[in-house]
């Protein structure tokens, strides 16, 4: 249980961010913490003056800074609180903050009870000057566990300002892990904003085609089935894999950006973001 001094903090922190996006998935390895980033990067390049946060909430497997060509760099603590990460390096504008900045070698692993979990949430909400947002995107660990009540009671009186995407693939496996995310949105009293679903197809890494190799369109069904909406598509994508799994790290173009938006993935997210916005406004 926190504190009222240390909720405070935490609403004092964040009073200047406009929308916080949870991104959930029933089940991992789906592609969430992917769709988490494209969706923080989409989101900067819908407009120049776009500013967007990302926290790294999957405290256990952070692969925020990895995804973002930042895992080299660390934070640093000023007076008043912690300096995120900035990808986009003097732009200022997409700050990251995980786990994994605060981990003494890359590739060590965090072992951690559900209160200090807690505790650590707290810390990220509370202590980094993430100063004015237009988006904070949260990448929460797979299914439902501690990380997800933590964030829920510490946001719990931005309600207004709270909504998730949920990401799956097409297998029914997949599928039927979502509904236990819709349950926990639903006793949670957090609204969805939609559905995407990751590894619908291949996009051919010669002519960007996008082939159906097993069965597609079980994300849309569900999500009309459910009465949440459906965001869209994206296909198995070689080029988005190896851009996010090890992809340019020089910030000063923000060349990860400009690499992001020649693949597949980035014409499709075009649209999964117009549906996030119009939702959201
Ligand atoms: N559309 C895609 N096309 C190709 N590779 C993808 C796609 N989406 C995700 N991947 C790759 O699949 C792997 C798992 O993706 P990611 O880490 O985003 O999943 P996750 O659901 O966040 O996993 P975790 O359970 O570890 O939190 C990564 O190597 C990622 O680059
Ligand atoms: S989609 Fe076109 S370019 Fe790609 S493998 Fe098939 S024929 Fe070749």
């Amino acid at each position: 249980m926190s504190t009222p001094a240390q909720e405070s903090a935490v609403t004092r922190r964040l009073q200047s961010v406009k929308h916080i996006i949870l991104v959930l998935s029933g089940k991992g390895g789906v592609g969430k913490s992917s769709v988490t980033a494209q969706l923080a990067l989409s989101l900067y390049a819908s407009s120049p003056t776009a500013r967007v946060g990302v926290l790294d909430v999957d405290l256990t497997g952070p692969s925020i800074p990895r995804m973002f060509g930042v895992d080299d760099q660390g934070v640093h603590q000023s007076t008043s609180g912690w300096v995120p990460v900035y990808a986009d390096g003097a732009g200022a504008r997409l700050a990251c903050m995980s786990v994994g900045f605060l981990l003494k070698k890359k590739g060590d692993s965090v072992v951690w009870r559900g209160p200090k979990k807690n505790g650590m949430i707290r810390q990220f909400l509370s202590d980094v000057r993430w100063g004015d947002l237009d988006y904070l995107v949260i990448d929460t660990p797979p299914g439902t566990s501690d990380e997800h009540l933590s964030l829920m009671e510490h946001l719990a009186g931005m309600h207004e300002r709270l909504s998730a995407v949920i990401v799956t693939t097409p297998q029914a496996v997949a599928l039927m892990d979502v509904m236990k995310c819709l349950s926990f949105t639903r006793a949670v009293n957090l609204p969805v904003l939609g559905l995407v679903e990751n590894m619908s197809g291949y996009a051919c890494p010669c002519c960007g085609v996008v082939h159906n190799v097993f069965s597609t369109g079980g994300g849309e069904e569900m999500a009309k089935k459910e009465e949440i909406g459906f965001l869209g598509s994206l296909p198995v994508d070689t080029e988005l894999v190896s851009l996010l799994d090890g992809g340019p790290t020089s910030q000063t173009e923000f060349a990860l950006l400009e690499a992001y938006k020649k693949t597949p993935s980035a014409k499709l997210f075009e649209n999964i973001v117009t549906g996030v916005v119009e939702k959201l406004t």
